[in-house]
Order: structure tokens, then sequence, then C-alpha cells
């Protein structure tokens, strides 16, 4: 992208007077292709398809319009064509940053203003640009716009440079982060994920009053089945239980594997639905086990009281109450 607008951008300084078809057609095509590029590299940083076209119309109807001597010769006109190709690759590109706000939290800020910022001069730039020097670069004249155009376009490259490393740092951040809190077997929270996001749901019920209710779910005889199935087997059981409770989860719930074959799920649902949605994982499991492996699960369920301020003590509680239904002859739900 650098290569193509320094390349665009030494062509366009070559205007002699004499033949302008290189400097006027061909470096305004690099300098647009290189919008294009910046808007495909936004769309895959934001894990969205490129479209090559897009890419390649502003070049593509700049080099059309070309072929028309009377646009070729009207600098006017010119200027017009390429501040409307040049704002709207940047309105795209500003509607990039505008999806990465769903993966990053701090730096795709400043690149919006910048980038709606930049569109808008270029919309702004045919009332404003008389064309100079280019009309006259032989007579050595130069235009107070002329300036400003360089000045801000080199702004705006150096600004959207250290702009889009900050991005990328920080969504290297943000994956680590993540990976450090998701199970990598299963894709659901781990231990450490379900303690940060479970203290600090209790401690948000201290204030807001709300139920809270633990639902500690463990696979029964998970080592014999390993012993059967081989260890494959196994993880593909894991997976298959957590999408079963992913399927009946709320937007609220929180749910983790907090230990091999320990789950524990906490839910802001009334009391009697969430001893229901137990009964009903419960249930279904033990009806449709995946691949012929038979599978069932035990669960203990505690109550949290408005007064706790960590998941600690409910924690203990509901694993009394697991404890209880593995005594009791396992798959079924015991309440603390
Ligand atoms: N396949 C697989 N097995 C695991 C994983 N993590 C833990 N396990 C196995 O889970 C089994 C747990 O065994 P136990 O703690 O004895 O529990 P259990 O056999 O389910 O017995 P109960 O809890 O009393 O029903 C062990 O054999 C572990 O090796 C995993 O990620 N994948």
């Amino acid at each position: 992208m650098l290569a193509f607008s320094t390349a665009g951008t030494l062509l366009s300084s070559m205007r002699s007077g004499v033949s302008e078809i290189i400097p006027v057609v061909f470096s305004n095509m690099m300098i647009l292709l290189c919008y294009g590029i910046m808007w495909a590299a936004l769309r895959m940083f934001t894990g969205r398809r490129v479209f090559l076209p897009v890419v390649c119309s502003g070049p593509v109807i700049w080099l059309l319009f070309c072929l028309y001597p009377a646009f070729y010769h009207s600098l006017e006109q010119r200027i017009f064509l390429t501040s409307l190709l040049t704002a709207a690759y940047t309105l795209l590109a500003t509607l990039e940053l505008w999806h990465a706000r769903r993966q990053l939290h701090v730096t795709y800020w400043p690149a919006l203003p910048l980038s709606f910022f930049h569109a808008c001069f270029y919309l702004a730039r045919p009332f404003f640009d008389d064309g100079l020097p280019y009309a006259e670069m032989a007579g050595g004249h130069s235009s107070g716009f002329f300036a400003i155009l360089i000045f801000e376009a080199i702004l705006y490259a150096i600004c959207l440079s250290f702009i889009i490393l900050a991005m990328v740092y920080e969504r290297g951040q943000l994956g680590y982060k993540q990976a450090s809190l998701s199970d990598p077997l299963t894709g659901v929270g781990n231990r450490r994920a379900f303690l940060e996001r479970g203290n600090e749901l209790v401690r948000k019920r201290k204030n807001n009053d709300f139920p809270l209710q633990l639902i500690l779910f463990d696979l029964d005889n998970f080592k014999r089945l390993n012993d059967q199935y081989g260890h494959a087997g196994g993880d593909s059981a894991l997976v298959f239980f957590c999408n079963l409770v992913n399927s009946s989860l709320e937007k609220k719930d929180i749910f983790a594997r907090i230990g091999g074959e320990e789950f524990a799920c906490l839910t802001t649902r009334p009391r009697d639905q969430a001893i229901r949605m137990a009964e009903n994982i419960r249930f279904q499991l033990a009806e449709n086990s995946q691949h012929n492996i038979p599978m069932t699960v035990s669960a203990g369920l505690a109550f949290s009281e408005p007064d706790q301020d960590s998941i600690s003590h409910l924690l203990i509680q509901a694993d009394h109450a697991l404890y209880r239904a593995k005594s009791a002859g396992k798959n079924r739900i015991e309440l603390s």
C-alpha cells in the first residue's frame, strides 16, 4: 500500500506540461488503488470478505473517464472525480473501522474521526482547490490550498499508520487475554474466567437485588467412559455436553468448564427456572447421548444470599449438593 502511494505521488510530481499521461492518469490510478487496498486491509482486519471489484473500481472508473478528451483536459473535472473517489473509499474505510468496535475496545476510536475528517476534506476539496500548482507548475506559482492538501495527506498517513499499529497491538493483547480465559477443547470459559465474571456478578448483585443461582455439573463415570471409548471419545463427549448447555443458556448466564469433567453455570433466573434448566439438561443428556456413548450428569444447585460478596461460598454449597447427588446414585440433581 505504501509502495503504491509513494509511486503514485512520485509519478504525480513528474508533470512537465509536455506529456501528462503518466503523472495524471497512472499516478491517480495508483493512489486510488492504494485507497482500495486500505479498504481491503481493514475488511480483512475485521474478518470480513474482500470484494476485488470494489478494490479496483476506483482506478478503473478514473481510467475510463480519462479516455474522454473533454474530461482529461478539464482540471476542474479531474479534481472533482479524484476527490469524490477518494472520499468514497475513505468513507468505506470509516465504515470498516466502525465494525472494528466489536473486536477492539480503545484503539479504533481515534481512527474513526480521523478517517471521517479525511473523507470530508476530500468532499470539500473541489470547492477550494483551484488546481494550482499543477496548472502553473512550470511558472513556479504555488497555491495555498496545495500546501494544505499535502499537509493533510502527510498528517493523515502518519496518524493512521500509528493508529493501525495500535489496533494490531490491541487485537493481539485481546487475543492473548481471550485465550487465557477460555477452554481450548470446548471453547467455553475456563475456571479463571468463571471466577472473574462470577465474582463481578455477585458484587453487582449486592447493589441491585436480582436472583442468582449456581449449578455445578459433573459428568458421571467419566473415567469409565474414557476407558471404554478412548480419550478422543471422552473429548467429544465433553464438547457435546457443552453444546447442549450452551443451547439452553440465556444472555446473562455464565457457563464455564471449571475442572476436567466439571462445569459451572451461574444464572440470574429465578430459583424454580434454574432448577428446571438443570433438570432439562440432565434429562436431555441421558436421552440424547452422542454417537451411542451413553452419558449422564449429576448437578448441585446453590442459591446466592444478597449479602455475599464472593462466589467461593456459593461454590462450596453447590459442591456439597453435588456430592449428595453423586452419593445418592448419580444422574440426579440436589439442592443445597
Ligand atoms: N477425555 C478427557 N478426559 C478427561 C479430561 N479431563 C479429565 N478427564 C478424565 O475425567 C476422569 C474423571 O474421573 P473421576 O474424577 O474419577 O470421575 P468419574 O469417573 O466421572 O466418577 P464420578 O465423578 O464419581 O462419576 C479422569 O479419568 C480424567 O482423566 C479431558 O479433557 N478429556
